[in-house]
């Protein structure tokens, strides 16, 4: 038989044939549809439908989803490209169209009649799964909800806490008498009084909405609660448990002397990993701490949640022991994990229709709820009934800090308005930025956009000369480090013109007559950025360091550990490394900088325009603490605010359906 043919005792079909009709498909999606498929029950009608059904599937989990929604794909052509493009040497493909609704999942219910499949496939609800995905949610989905049923506070507690309330939110009596007969409520004080009597809740906003202050203070009415809580920070990467143990310490600094320092004291402030916390070994899905071997906490709190992974998170809930709090600090609308899933959105996303079901319970605030708020927060106004967020979901969106033209056009791309976003921006033409050149302003406080076919190659080496000639000025390894996190490049791509690798060697090719010093393939000034975890090191994928000579003279690498201090290693333990001037804004989540030139570029081919989306926008746009120059024409930065990137996800029905099954 020919070797492109593949039977079972009653079926043959040519699967060769049929993969070489579908566009942007790849070797993995071939072999899972291969290994599972053709089925000795389907029909060879069926068994085709079958197989795209699991390129489809493969497809999807490569870009993120946990699942495809059946009814997404049902009637549609799809894996179709009618044109070959100048970028590739594709020739035009025919693409699937697939079935009907009905029979497309009449012949997934069939397929999973058979016992090798429904071993690793589940359907449930619409959604078609792999079956591990399936249960990370289940998983996840029964621990949150086991987590979020109300615990009230014994009454010593409660008298404690109430006692600390005034002085951790620095309550003057004109204050509370305003909240009382205005109506204004706090929702910083509602999500750390529902906190408090829920094991798990999410803290949602965006960047200074106060949600750093928010977990402080909830950390200091559970230490009220309970004097030897034990309490663990953690976070998804190095730079994020790093930034995380700056904030808390921060934000500690800043309630000195208006709390005792005896509790403040106790507050922790160094975080891990989450990696590093789990065990989570390199090269393997296995940890250290799992349901066998729990971690021994009692309240854990992740900041960057939007970084987590469904595996992650699943892991996260399997090495909590039952009676062990979980918060998570993060801001929703940043983009998903780079791996599968998209925890944090799913978390708070309240599209979930609650019609017939009793919303006193799933969604709403719980009356034994209202009344806890209104005795440690008389001086609030009273919760509404019918809230409509879930209750263990607190999205702080005042700006606390932020504020002014960088908040205003990250709240308009959040809402998907391009026009209100490119009209809060200051928008500046190709004759005056020439005009400017001898003195361009690449970096003031504020959102300016320059068109992209304004910005020239030579503007472009102006640019790069302004941002980082400063590094190779500094005195010292730590002020180059300094001068580094005030600036960064950002792009969605990494080739082509405007790729993070072009950029890198304009930029080097801009500063080289500063370079002083140099040995191998490093220079004094270098920014380097760690492409992967190197534990021997201490190095975790991402983290951003600098050479720069010690006091002999000698080059090494600088990189800042999470209490601040430096830290260099040799230059021959380096590990695997990018020059960072530009990066990805991928690769820039969880990150800050005082300035950020976003350069957004026309999509160069059809693969990166597909790939262009309003998270990219925004979450490039909020790396910026002060000013944010975005190079881009403002139908492409239009484009990107308009489309969505979702992630198809049965996590929040997981969630819905674990609810109802818990009453
Ligand atoms: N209710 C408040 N009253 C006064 N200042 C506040 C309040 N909430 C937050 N702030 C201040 O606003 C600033 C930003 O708050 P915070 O750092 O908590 O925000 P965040 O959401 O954690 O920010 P990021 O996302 O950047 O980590 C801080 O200086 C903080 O002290």
């Amino acid at each position: 038989m020919d070797s492109t043919l593949t039977s079972t005792d009653s079926v043959v079909i040519d699967k060769n044939a049929l993969f070489e009709q579908l566009h942007g498909i790849e070797a993995i999606d071939k072999f899972i549809a291969s290994e599972f498929s053709p089925l000795p029950a389907l029909s060879e009608k069926e068994n085709i439908v079958w197989l795209h059904v699991l390129v489809a599937l493969s497809f999807m989990q490569r870009h993120g989803h946990s699942c495809i929604l059946l009814s997404d794909i049902a009637s549609k052509l799809l894996f179709n490209r009618s044109e070959p493009t100048l970028d590739s040497s594709d020739t035009a493909k025919k693409g699937y169209m697939f079935d009907e609704l009905t029979p497309l999942i009449g012949v997934v219910k069939k397929a999973l009649k058979d016992e090798r499949i429904t071993q690793l496939f589940v359907y449930s609800n619409g959604l078609f799964y792999s079956r591990r995905y399936y249960e990370f949610e289940q998983e996840i989905a029964h621990g949150i909800v086991a987590r979020t049923a109300f615990s009230p506070l014994t009454d010593e507690a409660s008298l404690k806490v109430k006692a600390l309330w005034p002085a951790m939110f620095q309550l003057a009596s004109a204050n509370t008498v305003h909240n009382q007969t205005s109506g204004v409520q706090d929702w910083q004080q509602i999500a750390v009084a529902k906190s408090l009597v829920q094991r798990f809740s999410v803290i949602n906003g965006g960047p200074g909405t106060g949600k750093t202050y928010t977990v402080l203070r909830l950390l200091l009415a559970l230490q009220a609660c309970e004097e030897n809580v034990n309490i663990v920070l953690a976070a998804p990467t190095g730079k994020a448990q790093q930034r995380m143990t700056e904030s808390i310490s921060d934000s500690i600094s800043a309630l000195r002397g208006k709390i005792d320092d005896a509790l403040l004291n106790r507050v922790p402030t160094h975080a891990v990993t989450i990696h590093r916390l789990l065990g989570l070994r390199e090269h393997t899905v296995s940890t250290k701490y799992n349901t066998q071997n729990q971690l021994a906490l009692d309240v854990l709190i992740v900041d960057e949640a939007s970084m987590v992974d469904l595996a992650l998170m699943a892991r996260i809930i399997r090495a909590l022991p039952p009676h062990a709090r979980l918060y998570f600090i993060g801001d929703a609308e940043q983009l998903p994990a780079v791996e599968l899933g998209n925890v944090l959105e799913q978390l708070v996303d309240t599209s979930d229709e609650l019609d017939g079901f009793d919303e006193e319970r799933i969604g709403a605030v719980p009356s034994a709820l209202r009344q806890h708020i209104a005795t440690l927060c008389p001086h609030l106004p009273l919760l509404p009934v019918d809230e409509e967020a879930k209750t263990w979901v607190h999205t702080l969106q005042a700006p606390q800090r932020f504020k002014g033209q960088v908040a205003a056009v990250a709240s308009a791309i959040q809402k998907g308005e391009a026009t209100t976003a490119l009209s809060a921006i200051n928008k500046e033409d190709h004759k005056e930025i020439a005009e400017q050149e001898p003195d361009i302003k690449t970096l003031r406080e504020g959102v300016y956009l320059w068109s992209e076919n304004s910005v020239s190659e030579k503007l472009l080496r102006k640019m790069a000369t302004q941002c980082f000639a400063p590094i190779f000025d500094a005195s010292d390894a730590k002020s180059a480090l300094k001068q580094l996190n005030a600036v960064r490049w950002l792009t969605p791509v990494r080739k082509g013109n405007m790729g993070v690798e072009r950029l890198n060697a304009l930029v080097f090719d801009a500063i080289k007559s500063k370079i002083t010093r140099r040995e191998g393939a490093f220079y004094q000034g270098q920014p380097i950025m760690i492409v992967k975890n190197n534990h021997p090191q201490r190095l975790s994928n991402g983290e951003v360091g600098i050479i720069w000579p010690d006091s002999n003279g000698k080059l090494f690498a600088w990189f800042e550990a999470s209490n601040g201090e430096l830290r260099h290693i040799s230059l021959s333990r380096v590990p695997q490394f990018d020059t960072v001037y530009a990066m990805t804004i991928h690769k820039s989540q969880g990150s800050e900088f005082s300035h950020v030139v976003l350069i957004l570029p026309k999509p160069e081919t059809e693969k990166s325009a597909a790939l262009f989306h309003r998270g990219l926008v925004y979450t490039g746009l909020t790396r910026a603490k002060k000013g944010c120059l975005i190079v881009s024409n403002t139908t492409t930065f239009s484009d990107m605010v308009s489309k969505v990137d979702r992630r198809y996800s049965g996590l929040s029905g997981a969630i819905r359906d674990a609810a109802i099954d818990s009453m």
